[in-house]
């Protein structure tokens, strides 16, 4: 933080860097895992930072966690079972909530300090992690996959970038783990990265998820704290005749999502189609 701005630095987007002007520092810590930083930004409320990253920003979080939440689930016609892998604010579980189908939802984050922070500086994202139909686990989402196969009709990986902790979660033994812990009609989302940044690390992840999923697509919503103010979503089902594209079922209290919104995700600006839907 430098003469009162927070700069987004990051070898992942060279030569460019978001910044948010800071009103306090509220916490900082090094956890087991990474550097933990929140602080009160003038205009987009507490915002919370793991290793100089922005992982969520009060006033804009919803677009992402509705997303990354609602794509797959109003896409499945009976969600009971819903894993989060990451996650540890607890957006994601607070939006899997609003489907009155799901009756469990396992938050497994790998890093006690982001639930911990969360809870004291996060209350709109963090607040249902206390439902009774939530379990919270700290461990590695790994370990927690090969210990329940064949288990959610949901699983959604609310990580942070490849590089650090979740680098693995963007590599194919992590996607087969997924697979095997599906029930039978499972989906998954996971955070897909933007197309303005990542496209090439996209098309890889969309192949390599073809050769395990049956069907497996790519959709985005705009955010304006993440890189480029784009971040889109792998989008996979073991279910070869699902339609992830279309919502099977309303979805209530959404600031962001909607039926239309959802089909509008998938729809590529042309750079991005080009090389995500054809060979
Ligand atoms: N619920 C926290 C979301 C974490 N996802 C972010 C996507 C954009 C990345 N640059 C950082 C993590």
């Amino acid at each position: 933080i430098k003469d009162g701005w927070f700069r987004e630095i990051s070898s992942q987007w060279p030569g460019q860097a978001m910044t948010l002007k800071v009103n306090r520092i509220l916490h900082v810590e090094k956890s087991l895992y990474q550097d933990v930083l929140v602080f009160e930004s003038e205009t987009f409320g507490n915002v919370l930072v793991l290793d100089g990253v922005i992982q969520c920003t009060e006033r804009d979080e919803f677009s992402y966690q509705e997303m990354i939440a609602h794509i797959p689930l109003a896409s499945h016609p009976n969600p009971k079972k819903v894993l989060v892998i990451g996650g540890g604010d607890g957006g994601v579980v607070r939006e899997v909530l609003r489907h009155e189908s799901v009756q469990e939802v396992v938050l497994c984050d790998i890093d006690e300090a982001v639930i911990r922070v969360s809870k004291q500086y996060l209350p709109h994202m963090s607040e249902l992690l206390d439902s009774s139909r939530v379990r919270v686990f700290v461990g590695d989402g790994f370990k927690f996959l090969a210990d329940n196969t064949s288990t959610y009709d949901v699983i959604i990986t609310d990580s942070s970038d490849p590089v650090g902790p979740a680098e693995s979660l963007f590599q194919k033994p992590y996607f087969q783990l997924l697979h095997d812990a599906l029930a039978p009609g499972g989906s998954i989302s996971t955070q897909g990265e933007c197309l303005w940044i990542h496209l090439p690390l996209i098309k890889n992840t969309n192949t390599m998820v073809k050769e395990i999923f049956p069907v497996v697509e790519y959709a985005f919503t705009t955010i304006p704290t993440y890189p480029s103010g784009q971040i889109g979503f792998c989008l996979a089902s073991k279910d070869a005749t699902r339609d992830m594209r279309t919502p099977v079922r309303k979805v209530e209290g959404t600031r962001y999502y909607n039926e239309d919104v959802h089909r509008a995700a998938f729809i590529l600006p042309e750079f991005g189609r080009r090389i995500l839907e054809t060979g």
